[in-house]
């Protein structure tokens, strides 16, 4: 048997094992019981999230991921799988396994750390899919990781990559994405007041006023890729879509923007989402499909959506020197 030395974790965020009311309450308890998600006090959160949304939530989900389901499952988890393929056939020279997981439900990290302490790994370095951190997502991979090795007291070493955000080759898969869309479609005539929009998941304003360094990431990718795509600020908008909850989250709001936009009489919509490294719920769901309706009812003519940078050849490249870095 061959030992791994090294080996790279893909971890993302994790979807319902099925699309069943049952399957997402599972998951939804998770996800939203995890206190770095929602960080209010158990006393008050517990009873809203067990009494109310955990029973009205879920069979309202069932219809949209049933939706976006595919063969292999939950879209994040079809694609996590698929780009931990394409990494480690890039990476296989190197004798460099390559492993992934979900954080909240299955396969769980702490399950894919026990195969990859039984393959004989002795160092992995953990790749949170998020390209902007924030203690709601990137902060719970680490936890999840400290717990698991806390538990089964493995002895590999590892280490988490912070944030990749401005990394040059993410920018660069965005700019080849965007570039791709407009080959086939077109290009949006921006001089007539079409723009692309860049529509990142959104999080209470509460967390950035803690010192989350989410939003200041998100304006930063942002402004890179205005700046690689040779274009204004005018031409492309930011805005944070997914809201949940009552409180503020932070603005400009995406289905206000759209609103806004096609109101002020743009007519076409580009948009991507740079802060998702998969398709998932939010994008194929929230934004394909919902988001899109929006902007047609609100008079805007045509809407293209730009997938992810799923398994493209781009985003794969920028994994492998993610990984060799
Ligand atoms: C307080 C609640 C939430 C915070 C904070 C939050 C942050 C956050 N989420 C993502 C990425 C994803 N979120 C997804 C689904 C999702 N998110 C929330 C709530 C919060 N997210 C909920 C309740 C859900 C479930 C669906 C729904 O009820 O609307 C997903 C998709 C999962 C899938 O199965 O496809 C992703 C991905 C980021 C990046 C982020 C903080 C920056
Ligand atoms: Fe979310
Ligand atoms: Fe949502």
């Amino acid at each position: 048997m061959t030992t791994h030395h090294q080996a790279i974790l893909l971890v993302n965020l994790g979807s319902p094992d099925e699309p069943s009311a049952p399957a997402i309450a599972r998951y939804l308890a998770e996800f939203l019981g995890d206190r770095r998600v929602v960080d209010l006090p158990k006393l008050v959160w517990w009873p809203i999230l067990h009494g109310i949304i955990l029973r009205t939530r879920p069979p309202k989900l069932v219809e949209k991921y049933k939706a976006v389901w595919q063969e292999e499952g939950a879209p994040l988890k079809a694609i996590t799988a698929a780009q931990a393929r394409h990494l480690s056939a890039l990476l296989s020279e190197q004798n460099v396994r390559v492993y992934w997981a979900m954080r909240y439900q299955n396969p769980s990290v702490r399950d894919v750390l026990q195969r990859i302490n039984a393959d004989g790994v002795q160092h992995v370095r953990v790749i949170p899919m998020y390209p902007q951190y924030s203690m709601t997502t990137t902060a719970t991979v680490e936890d999840a990781l400290k717990a698991a090795i806390l538990k089964d007291g493995h002895s590999f070493s590892y280490d988490v990559v912070h944030t990749y955000h401005e990394h040059p080759s993410y920018i660069h898969a965005l700019k080849i994405s965007i570039l791709e869309s407009w080959q086939n479609n077109g290009r949006p005539d921006f001089i007539a007041g079409d723009k692309l929009l860049l529509s990142f998941h959104g999080l209470p304003e509460r967390n950035v006023l803690r010192g989350d360094p989410y939003q200041k990431q998100c304006q930063r990718t942002y402004e890179l890729l205005v700046q690689a795509l040779g274009l204004s600020t005018h031409e492309v908008k930011l805005s944070y879509q997914s809201r949940f909850g009552a409180q503020k989250w932070l603005q400009p709001y995406t289905q206000a923007t759209l609103e806004g936009l096609a109101q002020a009489g743009t007519r076409r919509l580009d948009v991507i989402c740079p802060g998702f490294a998969a398709d998932c719920l939010e994008t194929l769901e929230e934004v394909n499909i919902e988001l899109r309706e929006v902007f047609l009812h609100q008079g805007g003519l045509a809407y293209h959506y730009i997938p992810c940078l799923n398994t493209t050849p781009a985003h794969i490249q920028m994994l492998q020197s993610i990984a060799l870095a």
